[in-house]
């Protein structure tokens, strides 16, 4: 996938479009809308969304701060930067700027400082990602942190009851974790973290899918517009994987390598349920598959009940 970053150029006018384009450069990939409805196309791109938007002022016209307004508001385009170029006027560029444009470049445009400008916007926003990655990624293994996990569950509950799907949730452990650290140290344990990390991710493989370490041991599987058949077929991935995977595991008396034990949870979220009683149903369904042998997974499809559980 190229990883250099998109600009999109609205303007009507070709002359414009060749100028940025001999102005940036290499190392950028340039495309244009000249009108609305090509705009909306990139836009709409679910892969790979532009990086940054450069409008002119005569593409949007008398509706220039709410088109920045809701550019920056709306969620299909807020993390795309914007540069709005109009002419040589204060007022435009005041309102262009308040209204939430993150620059503004005054026509005729100078070459050099329309890539500065690009270049120091692509930059900040680069840095801006890294951070917002961190604060959403577990330093040990790599894969998304609870803290995102919470976002996201959160995110999927509320699309899934809005437009009437379902979702499914696999909570999994680490069997005899502790005799692990105790028999082999801390360092194997955490290499044998993020082995395990690893192995999970590369077995829920839609783009909507998440494995998550929701703490410690224990690991979590999003899993959007999912059957419920479908969730036993990536608790069997799963399982497969770490017998593959096979990290020599003496001190369990459950296996000679290291398993997991999985909980499974299903849902069409209605208005009667809650996110958090899907974890609970995990969280149960988990428990029993500790509690009858280990190395299993284990269902808990019944919302109902666990909604009772809690309410008592
Ligand atoms: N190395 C390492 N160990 C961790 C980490 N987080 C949690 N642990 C260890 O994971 C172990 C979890 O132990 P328990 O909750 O008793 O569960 P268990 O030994 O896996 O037993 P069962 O879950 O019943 O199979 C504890 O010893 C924790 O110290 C970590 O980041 N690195």
């Amino acid at each position: 996938m190229a990883t250099e970053p998109i600009i999109l150029i609205a303007d009507e006018t070709l002359s414009v479009q060749a100028q940025l384009g001999e102005a940036l450069g290499k190392g950028m990939s340039l495309v244009s809308a000249m009108n609305q409805e090509q705009l909306d196309y990139w836009i709409d791109q679910p892969e790979r969304k532009p990086d940054l938007l450069v409008v002119d002022q005569s593409f949007v016209g008398q509706q220039l701060s709410r088109f920045c307004h809701y550019w920056k508001h709306d969620p299909q385009t807020r993390d795309i930067a914007l540069i709005v170029m109009g002419p040589d006027d204060d007022e435009v560029e005041i309102s262009s700027l308040g209204a939430g444009a993150d620059a503004y470049l005054r026509k005729p445009l100078n070459s050099q400082l329309c890539r500065i400008r690009i270049t120091q916007l692509l930059a900040a926003r680069k840095e801006l990602q890294r951070l917002e990655s961190l604060s959403v990624t577990d330093g040990l293994t790599g894969i998304a942190n609870r803290r995102y996990f919470d976002d996201f569950l959160r995110a999927e509950w509320l699309r899934s009851k809005r437009e009437g799907g379902n979702i499914g949730l696999i909570m999994l452990d680490i069997d005899h974790f502790k005799a692990f650290n105790d028999q082999y140290g801390h360092l194997d344990g955490d290499h044998c973290l993020r082995k395990v990390a690893k192995a999970i991710k590369e077995q829920a493989q839609r783009p909507r899918d998440l494995v998550a370490r929701f703490g410690g041991e224990e690991f979590a599987v999003v899993l959007p517009s999912i059957q419920f058949e479908g969730m036993k077929v990536v608790a069997e991935r799963i399982q497969a994987a770490l017998a593959s995977l096979s990290i020599p595991h003496e001190a369990s008396d459950t296996s000679p390598v290291v398993t997991v034990s999985m909980g499974l949870a299903w849902a069409e979220p209605s208005s009667a349920d809650s996110m958090e009683s899907l974890i609970e149903a995990a969280d149960e369904a988990l428990y029993a598959a500790k509690s009858s042998g280990r190395n299993r997974f284990s269902e808990t499809v019944d919302l109902a009940a666990v909604r009772s559980l809690m309410t008592n």
